[in-house]
């Protein structure tokens, strides 16, 4: 069997590595239009004299895993197959960086409650006073009549009012989509179960407690998936000890994942990477029996690059799913003391009054992973608003800097100069799954179960999550359906 993979993101790269473990005789292909592998994961040690290890890891992308759920499993698997556990960095539920995330609002930073009884004690925060009013509106509300998708805005507002919507939900938006919750989907975010859950149950709150009670949170296939990553013992082992963890970070930054892949396709006889050899041609051969990617012919081929790709390539019905970008200042400070905080970090809400340089939020690095043995923050900025006022987007990475050292200044009383600090515009790096997006969708899959006679699998962070252990669990899932087809 031959199978080609267009992309080589931690999409492309998981469906490779399965692929290759599963069916040691099939050929893998695996195209990448760059020179290095990654996508989105970029982990860069900047050299300075100012660290003890004589140069400051920063993450330009993301920084965190979870090690929770189905995509925390398919996480924690790939992680262990690559011998990879001794260089996680596990972020306790109990410690402050995983209990303290905080909201700027309207100019002074309010603790989220990460308790029932924080929640009540919340009144007293600006950002916060809404929650207790929130849960308890959510135990009276009415169900939404009809099946149909709707915004996380509408439904958040309905069950929980609009004061907790805009102060609390449009800032945890912010802080994983870098979206707007008024046009992004319920039903495709990882909010989507909520709109079951209402359903069955009527009150959330309620809800979330009793589906969670009698496993309702996984559909039968989930649990088909969770119970074959479970069959390996030593994965089932580092699973169970990383409950404790909220999140995890890895000693030498994200992309030591995609270093650990390549040395496995290195080595493996079956994975050949083809380097900036971008996929231009996508097509069914003549015979109707093979797909063919370029001028190779293949059994099967996984698509894991962004969506704007497939109307490139084929005439499908389109799949336009829009993105935001981000520009990511990252800062580092000698002085281990400049914070004043101890947490993740914090996030702002959508339309913050007084926030001309959109900042997003600001990610306490050190606190999670401090080998510097100084202060590290990442300062995101943009996302949606960008989009609605691209005048605003930064034109130079010292521009970007200098916004990200005011946002410190404000919000963290930080008026040190940073020792060392790198500025990325990610540009389109988060997909935005609008209000219709599992439509569009399921229309683009039965185009392609037609014309390709299934010969095309998609995958990746602009159909079905964001995040990294969601590519890694449809890369795994995606691995098991071409190897089931092969038998
Ligand atoms: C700033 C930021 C912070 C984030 N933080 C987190 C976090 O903390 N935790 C988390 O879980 N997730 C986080 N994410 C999300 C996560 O990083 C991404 O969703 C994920 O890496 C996407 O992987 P992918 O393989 O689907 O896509 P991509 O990384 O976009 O990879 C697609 C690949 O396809 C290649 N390609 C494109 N077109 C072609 C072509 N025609 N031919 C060949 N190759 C092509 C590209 O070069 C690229 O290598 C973050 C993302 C960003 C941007
Ligand atoms: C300030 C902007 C951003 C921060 N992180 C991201 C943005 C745009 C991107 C991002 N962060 C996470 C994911 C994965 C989502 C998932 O499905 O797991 C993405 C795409 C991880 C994450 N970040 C926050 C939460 C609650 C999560 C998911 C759950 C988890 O892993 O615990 C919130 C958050 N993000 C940022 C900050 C500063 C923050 C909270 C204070 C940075």
């Amino acid at each position: 069997m031959k199978v080609a993979i267009c992309g080589g993101g931690i999409a492309g790269l998981s469906t490779a590595f399965y692929l290759s473990r599963l069916i040691p005789t099939c050929q893998i292909d695996l195209y990448e239009r760059d020179s290095r592998l990654g996508g989105w994961l970029q982990s860069v040690k900047i050299p300075t004299s100012t660290s003890p290890t004589g140069n400051v890891l920063f993450e330009q992308g993301p920084r965190t895993l979870r090690p929770s759920g189905l995509a925390g499993l398919a996480t924690v698997d790939l992680l262990k197959q690559l011998k990879m556990e001794k260089g996680i960095k596990p972020i306790l539920k109990d410690s402050p960086s995983a209990k303290n995330k905080y909201i700027y609002y309207p100019n002074r930073l309010n603790a989220v409650p990460s308790s029932g009884f924080q929640a009540l004690k919340s009144v007293m925060q600006p950002a916060l006073r809404a929650v207790p009013f929130a849960l308890l509106r959510d135990l009276f509300q009415k169900k939404k009549i009809d099946n149909e998708d709707e915004s996380i805005g509408s439904f958040m507002e309905r069950r929980f009012g609009k004061m907790f919507t805009h102060r609390l939900m449009s800032s945890l938006i912010n802080g994983i989509y870098a979206g707007d919750l008024h046009s992004l989907s319920l039903q495709s975010t990882m909010f989507g179960f909520l709109a079951d859950v209402e359903r069955k149950y009527r009150s959330v709150i309620l809800g979330m407690v009793l589906a969670s009670i009698r496993g309702e949170l996984l559909t039968e296939n989930q649990k088909l998936l969770r119970t074959s990553l479970l069959k390996n013992e030593d994965t089932k082992e580092l699973f169970k000890s990383l409950q404790s963890s909220s999140m995890i970070s890895l000693e030498n930054g994200i992309e030591s994942i995609v270093s650990h892949l390549n040395a496995f396709f290195d080595a493996s006889s079956n994975v050949k990477v083809r380097f900036n050899q971008p996929v231009t041609r996508l097509a069914l051969s003549a015979s109707n029996e093979k797909v063919e990617v370029n001028n190779c012919q293949y059994d099967y081929s996984v698509f894991a690059m962004p969506s704007n790709q497939l109307s490139e390539l084929l005439p499908s019905p389109a799949m336009s799913t829009p993105t935001s970008s981000v520009y990511v200042v990252n800062l580092f400070y000698q002085d281990a003391s400049v914070l004043n905080y101890k947490g993740f970090g914090y996030l702002a809400p959508l339309r913050l009054p007084n926030n001309p340089n959109h900042i997003l939020g600001v990610v306490f690095d050190s606190e999670q992973n401090n080998p510097e043995q100084g202060t590290k923050l990442t300062v995101m900025m943009g996302g949606s608003n960008y989009a609605y006022d691209p005048k605003s987007i930064p034109t130079t990475p010292e521009k970007a800097i200098s916004y990200a050292k005011e946002a410190v200044k404000q919000s963290l009383s930080i008026h040190a100069s940073p020792d060392v600090a790198n500025a990325t515009l990610q540009r389109n790096c988060i997909p935005q799954y609008m209000v219709g997006h599992q439509h569009q969708l399921d229309k683009v899959q039965s185009w392609i179960d037609d014309n390709l006679r299934g010969r095309l699998y998609l995958t990746g962070s602009w159909y079905n999550g964001v995040s990294i252990g969601d590519c890694i669990l449809n890369g795994y899932k995606t691995a098991q359906e071409i190897a089931l087809k092969g038998q």
